[in-house]
């Protein structure tokens, strides 16, 4: 057995208490072996002065949007989609979509994040990606029917299908897969209906953006005159292995019906606060029981990947959203970013326990801003920012290490990324 020591730190542990220990991990595995004292093991990765934490899982994204990142900003989602994204997506080409990922890749070792959603087009490029790259991830092509023909409507969806069947348990089990219907409002009714029977016959969840702005709610409940989770438990897409994000204007009867089904809602309060959707009632959404994971969106509404920040931003935001300083406490939101996550897009890791995934980040302690050491639950949530991280560890590997990314060339990634976009700008 070949074996990892993260040795002489602290770690986090899933009742939210933390403990002087090492953190043994099986390598062949991908498994945590025992978190204890003095553990022998092949290599160590040093952690003293440092807080193990589970490796975060950003559970919705579109991680080659680095690419679009600054491109256009300060709009609201429609507008920015419109006039801004979809026109420079057009000319994207798989080339660029995986240097793209590439790039979010790199920024997510270099954050602790060690699992993702991913909704975007030319998956086999994201893919590739992150196999070298080491994370895990469920993927999915995003299906937008608005505006095609029949064919080529059918030929989006049949391209979800087919990407979803091709990828599953890809890069040695690290990569699921979900069928993904961009919207409730982008894809019409009768594909969706047929695309998430079909995706559901062969146990492939589903993965949509729902009730995130009033823009898109509104239609809806004049047109069918029921609010949109309602018709999305019509269409079958609210079961307990699909999850939807933003879930912002949601009201009392969607969050039961959320909390009913099991289906995860991902929380992105970055995103809903730079296009100005809205503020998700996320305690309320807790206080229910509904399962609440925490993702960045794409990098283009964020303008980063990085989920030290999304916590911060979720417990202000639900503070803010509640009326109430007490809400959306430091311990929730670090469970929305690992365990939560984890349970919403159904991937291993999110909690560090004998037996579980050996993803985890080491973040060191050793910072003004990380000093005095009172409570270091809430210096994950308020205080410690990606560029803390030490170590970043994944399925028992180590991707980076003292802050070096060992499985992607970072800055050749980034000489690509600008090439890429120089182009793109010619382009479009
Ligand atoms: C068809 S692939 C996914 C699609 O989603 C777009 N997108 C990025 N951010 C958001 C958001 O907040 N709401 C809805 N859609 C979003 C992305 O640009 C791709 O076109
Ligand atoms: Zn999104």
């Amino acid at each position: 057995m070949n074996t990892l020591r993260i040795a002489g730190g602290q770690v986090l542990r899933p009742d939210a208490t933390v403990e002087d220990a090492d953190v043994l991990v099986d390598r062949d595995e991908g498994t945590i072996l025992d978190i204890g004292a003095d553990l022998d093991a092949d290599e160590t990765l040093d952690a003293e002065g440092c807080l193990v934490t589970p490796g975060l899982v950003n559970a919705h994204c579109h991680v080659a949007m680095t690419l679009l990142r600054g491109y256009a900003d300060d709009k609201p989602l429609d507008a920015w989609l419109r006039e801004d994204i979809w026109p420079a997506e057009a000319a994207l080409t798989p080339e660029d979509v995986r240097v793209g990922a590439e790039l979010g890749l790199v920024e997510m070792i270099k954050s602790g994040t060690t699992a993702f959603a991913d909704m975007y087009f030319h998956v086999p490029e994201v893919a590739a990606a992150v196999d070298e790259a080491g994370l895990r991830a469920r993927l999915g092509h995003g299906v937008v029917t608005l505006g095609k023909d029949d064919e080529d409507a059918r030929a989006d969806i049949d391209e979800s299908l087919d990407v979803a069947r091709e990828f599953d348990g890809a890069a040695d089990g690290r990569i699921r897969t979900a069928a993904m219907p961009h919207s409730l409002t982008t894809v019409a009714e009768d594909y969706l209906r047929e695309f998430v029977a079909d995706a559901h016959a062969e146990d492939i969840p589903v993965h949509y953006h729902a009730n995130e702005t009033t823009d898109e709610v509104d239609p809806i409940v004049d047109e069918r005159g029921e609010r949109p989770l309602s018709y999305a438990k019509e269409l079958g897409m609210l079961t307990a292995d699909d999850f939807l994000a933003h879930g912002v204007h949601v009201d009392d009867a969607e969050i039961d019906l959320l909390a009913d089904a099991g289906t995860g809602v991902v929380h992105c309060p970055a995103s809903n606060m730079k296009l100005a959707s809205g503020m998700a009632p996320v305690q309320k959404l807790l206080d229910a029981g509904v399962t609440v994971g925490l993702g960045t969106d794409g990098a283009a509404s964020n303008n980063d990947l990085d989920m030290f920040d999304e916590m911060r931003d979720a417990a202000m935001l639900g503070k803010l959203a509640a009326a109430d300083a007490s809400a959306v406490a430091a311990g929730d939101v670090v469970r929305m970013a690992t365990a939560g996550s984890a349970d919403a897009i159904n991937l291993p890791g999110g909690a560090l326990e004998v037996g579980g995934a050996a993803d985890l980040a080491v973040v060191d302690l050793d910072a003004p801003h990380l000093t005095p050491a009172n409570d270091l639950v809430s210096h994950l949530a308020y205080a410690a920012r990606g560029s803390d991280v030490r170590h970043t560890v994944c399925d028992g590997r180590v991707l980076m290490r003292d802050r070096e990314v060992l499985t992607l060339d970072e800055d050749a990634v980034m000489a690509r990324a600008s090439e890429a976009v120089a182009s793109l700008r010619e382009r479009v």
